[in-house]
């Protein structure tokens, strides 16, 4: 191998980053994150505001004592207000990706790598995680808010994890839930209301770049599980005060979600416990209750997720 460090596309991301292989990393990442013993090192990302074109740049480094990994992702996110003219669809991703891995003896950079698929795969995981524990006991149907990349991922590790009957998405712009519900091999109802497509479902995922809620609480069935995913900027909203407050609130961390997440810090709800301490069962999951995962996303993922890649990829390499 040559000195330069490689970079790993996104199709070397997808082949290796499988779930299966994931999950189990994640999980334990979490319950160091929430154990707090050093084992897992990781800031509040920073996020540098890009206030003239509505975008925001995120530094998110994480190091792993457990995993010996050693990274930072650094992504972009930008509001995308051109999309709210339904006739018109940007050029561009609304988010971009890369990962710096280094090796932690020395802190030389092990590789670059595309963070997209890493980014997706490892938010819609750590949604699936959180179902597994907060659904009520019979979920039979998923509802998914949004039709963009967080939703693809998510309803490909959905159906791979879980057997929903019914799976019912809404959109703000129709074209795009048809058109996510065509490429789909399950059958996926589109609902022409946010209101709609949350009746009845059991388990109810949010997926938006929305900065007022579109989920309401009185639409919500009494003790159904909603994953909250979009909305990680302290004045943004996807859930409303109504769902906040009546809900047993889980977060992936309590110090990031008090300072990015405008759904708690503007309602004012309890966090009751972060996802590790479930895992460790430090902390009950009341899964008969309605119950609420707000996900900002940890760099520690990013950072498990891009050793696991780089390890699998250079296995396939032989030494020159
Ligand atoms: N918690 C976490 O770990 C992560 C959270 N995210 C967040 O998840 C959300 C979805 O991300 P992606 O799927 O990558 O974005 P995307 O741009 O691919 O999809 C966004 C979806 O939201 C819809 N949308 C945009 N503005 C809206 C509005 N005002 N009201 C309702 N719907 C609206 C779009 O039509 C589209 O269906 C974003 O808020 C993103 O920042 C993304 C990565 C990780
Ligand atoms: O964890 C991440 O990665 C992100 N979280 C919220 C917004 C953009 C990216």
């Amino acid at each position: 191998m040559s000195d330069r460090p490689p970079f790993l596309e996104a199709e070397v991301v997808k082949k290796f980053l499988t779930y299966t292989a994931l999950i189990p990393l994640l999980k334990t990442a979490l319950i160091n994150f929430s154990a707090g013993t050093g084992a897992v090192v990781q800031p509040v990302r920073t996020i540098v505001p890009v206030a003239n074109y509505g975008g925001f740049l995120g530094v998110m480094p994480a190091y792993s004592a457990t995993d010996d990994a050693l990274a930072t992702k650094v992504v972009t996110f930008y509001e995308n207000k051109r999309a709210a003219d339904e006739n018109e669809i940007s050029a561009f991703p609304s988010h971009h990706s890369t990962v710096l891995l280094f090796e932690p003896r020395n802190g030389s950079l092990k590789a670059i790598i595309d963070g997209n698929v890493i980014t997706d795969r490892r938010t819609a995981a750590v949604s699936a995680i959180a179902t597994k524990l907060l659904k009520p006991a019979s979920a039979d149907v998923l509802c998914i808010l949004g039709s963009g990349a967080q939703a693809h991922s998510h309803f490909e590790v959905f159906m791979e994890l879980f057997s929903f009957k019914e799976v019912k998405m809404w959109s703000r712009r129709r074209e795009s839930a048809e058109l996510f519900a065509s490429t789909m091999k399950a059958n996926v109802q589109v609902c022409a209301t946010a209101r709609e497509a949350v009746a009845d479902a059991d388990v109810i995922i949010t997926v938006t770049m929305a900065t007022e809620p579109i989920l309401l609480g009185e639409w919500v069935k009494p003790g159904a599980h909603v994953n909250a995913v979009g909305a990680c900027r302290p004045d943004w909203r996807e859930l409303d005060d109504s769902l906040m407050q009546h809900c047993v609130l889980y977060v992936d961390s309590r110090e990031a979600a008090l300072k990015e997440s405008g759904d708690i810090i503007l309602s004012g709800a309890e966090i009751f416990a972060e996802l590790g301490q479930v895992l460790k069962e430090t902390k009950p999951a009341l899964a008969e209750k309605t119950t609420v995962f707000k996900s900002v996303g940890l760099a520690i993922e990013d950072t498990v997720s891009a050793k696991l890649v780089f390890d699998l990829w250079s296995a396939t390499k032989t030494p020159e």
